[in-house]
């Protein structure tokens, strides 16, 4: 055991001294305290003799490293938990007394409740909190599919007219060579020209007009898409490492190709048979070599596909570790600099975007070789027309004007294919986006509404709690079971590495359970409203991170309709008003991402208020004293007094002893198992006993 248990159970050793002189002086002063006296000498009897019950129970088991298994039996105050493996304590559940607990009183919704239904911030422990609307983003998502559709079907109408407008240009040229010259018309030929510029405007126009829809459709798209992608990666986010949220880029993507020339060919495309079965109208030659060339563009379209595919792959994946460490070299830039560490971390990011580049242009060489070999491919076959339309016309079997206006109407016809076979893998990887946009919106746990169950009074039920990570065979906890009455006030302590910090976030949902359950107000985590569990508890995290924006922002948890008087509450329970006022800039003071101007034990301390916002019933501290001064400790027991006295539950994770004197009961983890849980006296006095017995035993603590 570490220094920091030896020193608890010292300072148990004596509370247990104090408590015992304090036992004999009230028995003293209350000689004829009939029924009460006899009660509590009752139950200290009954406490001792709990405790020799559990030393001999714990004599019979000794350590076990039996695997977890999983029960239905609820824990009662008589239940023994589980004991861990081989933990140095043997594990026994001094406290467990706590029986259900109504939602709201008997006189109707408790103290806080409007009476409307709404609450926000939490109230009194009763009321229900104000839905933001319901969530549905597979809706969002069929909503951004019909805009698409409807916006696209408007864009075909004018593609279908540009498309027929198009035919201008070679039916201008037919007619000057195969009518005009040869009637020498000049009235024929003002009509045509001015027909013929009026269609070639409202091409133009009919052109543009698609194109401002395609945009606008792309922007419609990103708005409609943009938020609920965000809301469903950050809470996909949960249980990876965060690669949901590169799904806002394939919204980036999606909205690239909605505005690319590759979806325009790809709209043309339908049309390309008309315009070759007019070539096959003006002679069948002619539309046969169309048709080779489209076959011919096809061949090395799929070549270049496949040549290209793999460095291009190459080449993404070292973008993307070279963008994971830019990230974590903008988030640690201080140490980088501090450190001197700019060279290496630069020759990291260097050696990954290298190898991008490298791929990148191993890639672009075998397209630019494609392409050169298409676009020689089609220039050949305008040669070939012309040439063969030449023949032709010799032998009379077309006129000059035809031959011009079929190799006209070949390019149109060969233009789009081409575009639609080059922009193929940009289609290809927007049709893959959209696949994981549609995943993480349809899965998204967030879709599925959660009935609105009155605001929680903080009772906790944590039952047979076991959690190996994802990809990890390692028990990091070890079918856990405890329960928490509403405002009761819990220390956890124990070794580095015993599974605190684990703990501390299964309690606020920050990670789930491989197996087990942890229960608010007899709730599942998992089965209550995610907004409402949120608003109705507080969570303070080993690593303090607070937001950019002012410090009232940061109570406030970012919310812009945060009541100022709520703020002011929040710091008044964390004791960290008169911290605040001291700083020139008081609550509007802003903080960078870096949490700058604060220093480590300020920013603990207004993310303490954090956690103290609106209100909740559970509140997980974890550290909360790691960078405190003697005054800020101070300040943080004041802060756990204060939320016992508005009966908030609080558990604190700790390594340090002083915060002990101010909670009920304490937790002592080891190994990912409950070694000793109980009343705090109860406990420290067992870690006392243990303590002296070790020492007797002269065996190490
Ligand atoms: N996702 C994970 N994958 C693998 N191991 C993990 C994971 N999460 C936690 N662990 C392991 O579980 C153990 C408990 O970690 P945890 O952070 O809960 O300890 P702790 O008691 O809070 O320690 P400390 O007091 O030092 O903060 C550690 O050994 C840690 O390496």
């Amino acid at each position: 055991m570490s220094a920091a248990l030896e020193q608890l159970r010292e300072i148990a050793k004596e509370e247990a001294d104090r408590s015992a002189d304090t036992a004999s002086k009230s028995q003293d002063m209350h000689p004829h305290d009939g029924g009460s006296a006899n009660t509590r000498a009752e139950e200290r009897a009954s406490r001792s003799s709990e405790a020799r019950h559990f030393q001999e129970h714990t004599e019979e088991r000794g350590p076990t490293s039996e695997a977890p298994t999983r029960t239905t039996e609820r824990p009662t105050s008589e239940t023994i938990s589980t004991v861990g493996p081989e933990t140095p304590f043997a594990a026994k559940t001094i406290d467990l007394e706590s029986g259900p607990i109504r939602a709201s009183g008997p006189g109707g919704p408790p103290k806080g409740t409007d009476g409307n239904g709404r609450g926000g911030g939490g109230g009194n422990g009763g009321g229900f909190h104000k839905r933001l609307g319901p969530v549905d983003f597979s809706g969002n998502l069929r909503e951004g599919l019909a805009a698409i559709r409807h916006n696209l079907m408007i864009v075909m109408v004018f593609t279908c007219a540009t498309n027929l407008l198009v035919l201008a240009i070679p039916i201008y040229l037919f007619q000057i060579s195969d009518r005009v010259l040869t009637s020498r018309s000049l009235d024929t030929l003002w009509m045509l020209t001015v027909v013929i510029v009026g269609a070639v405007v409202l091409n133009a126009v009919f052109d543009a007009v698609r194109r401002f829809i395609l945009m606008r459709t792309a922007v419609q798209c990103a708005a409609k898409l943009g938020a609920p992608i965000l809301s469903a990666a950050a809470r996909a986010s949960l249980h990876s490492n965060g690669k949901e949220y590169q799904t806002l880029g394939d919204l980036q993507q999606m909205r690239a190709f909605l505005t690319s020339g590759t979806l325009l060919s790809m709209l043309d495309v339908p049309f390309a048979p008309l315009f070759i079965f007019g070539i096959f109208l003006v002679h069948p030659h002619l539309g046969s070599i169309v048709i080779i060339t489209a076959i011919g563009l096809l061949v090395i379209a799929m070549i270049n596909q496949k040549l290209t595919e793999k460095p291009f792959a190459t080449a993404n994946l070292h973008l993307g570790r070279a963008n994971v460490h830019l990230d974590s070299m903008s988030r640690n830039s201080q140490i980088i600099n501090a450190l001197a560490m700019i060279p290496e971390a630069v020759q990291i990011w260097g050696r990954d975007t290298a190898a991008s580049l490298t791929a990148q242009v191993r890639a672009q060489d075998r397209n630019i070789v494609a392409a050169a070999f298409s676009k020689a491919f089609r220039l050949l076959t305008q040669v070939a027309m012309l040439g063969w339309g030449a023949y032709l016309a010799i032998q009379g079997e077309i006129t000059g004007g035809m031959v011009i206006a079929a190799s006209i109407i070949a390019g149109r016809a060969l233009q789009p294919i081409e575009g639609a076979i080059e922009g193929w893998n940009q289609f290809s990887l927007s049709r893959s986006a959209f696949a994981r946009i549609s995943a993480l919106l349809k899965a998204s746990p967030l879709n599925f509404e959660r009935l609105v169950l009155p605001n929680p009074q903080g009772r906790l039920d944590v039952e047979r709690l076991l959690y190996v990570p994802e990809g990890t065979k390692r028990v990091v906890l070890n079918a856990l079971s405890f329960s928490l009455k509403a405002g009761d006030s819990l220390a956890i302590i124990g070794d580095s590495g015993a599974g605190k910090t684990t703990l501390g976030k299964m309690l606020v949902g920050s990670i789930l359970p491989t197996s087990g359950a942890v229960r608010l107000d007899l709730m599942d985590l998992r089965n209550w409203d995610q907004r409402q569990f949120g608003l109705n508890i507080g969570y303070l995290p080993q690593d303090v991170q607070l937001f950019p924006g002012t410090i009232k922002d940061n109570i406030a948890r970012m919310r812009p309709e945060a009541d100022d008087g709520d703020i002011y509450e929040a710091a008044r329970l964390a004791d960290v008003h008169e911290m605040i006022a001291s700083l020139p800039q008081g609550y509007e003071t802003i903080v960078a991402a870096d949490g700058s101007p604060l220093s480590g034990g300020q920013k603990q301390r207004i993310a303490l208020a954090r956690a103290f916002f609106g209100n909740p019933r559970l509140i997980v501290l974890d550290e909360p004293n790691s960078n405190l001064d003697t005054a800020g400790d101070a300040a943080l027991a004041r802060a756990i007094e204060h939320a016992k006295s508005k009966g908030i539950t609080v558990v604190t994770i700790t390594q340090k002893p002083t915060i002990l004197g101010s909670v009920d009961k304490i937790m002592v983890l080891s190994q990912g198992s409950i070694a000793l849980f109980g009343q705090r006296r109860e406990v420290l006095k067992s870690l006392a006993e243990r303590s002296k017995g070790n020492r007797l035993g002269g065996q190490p603590g």
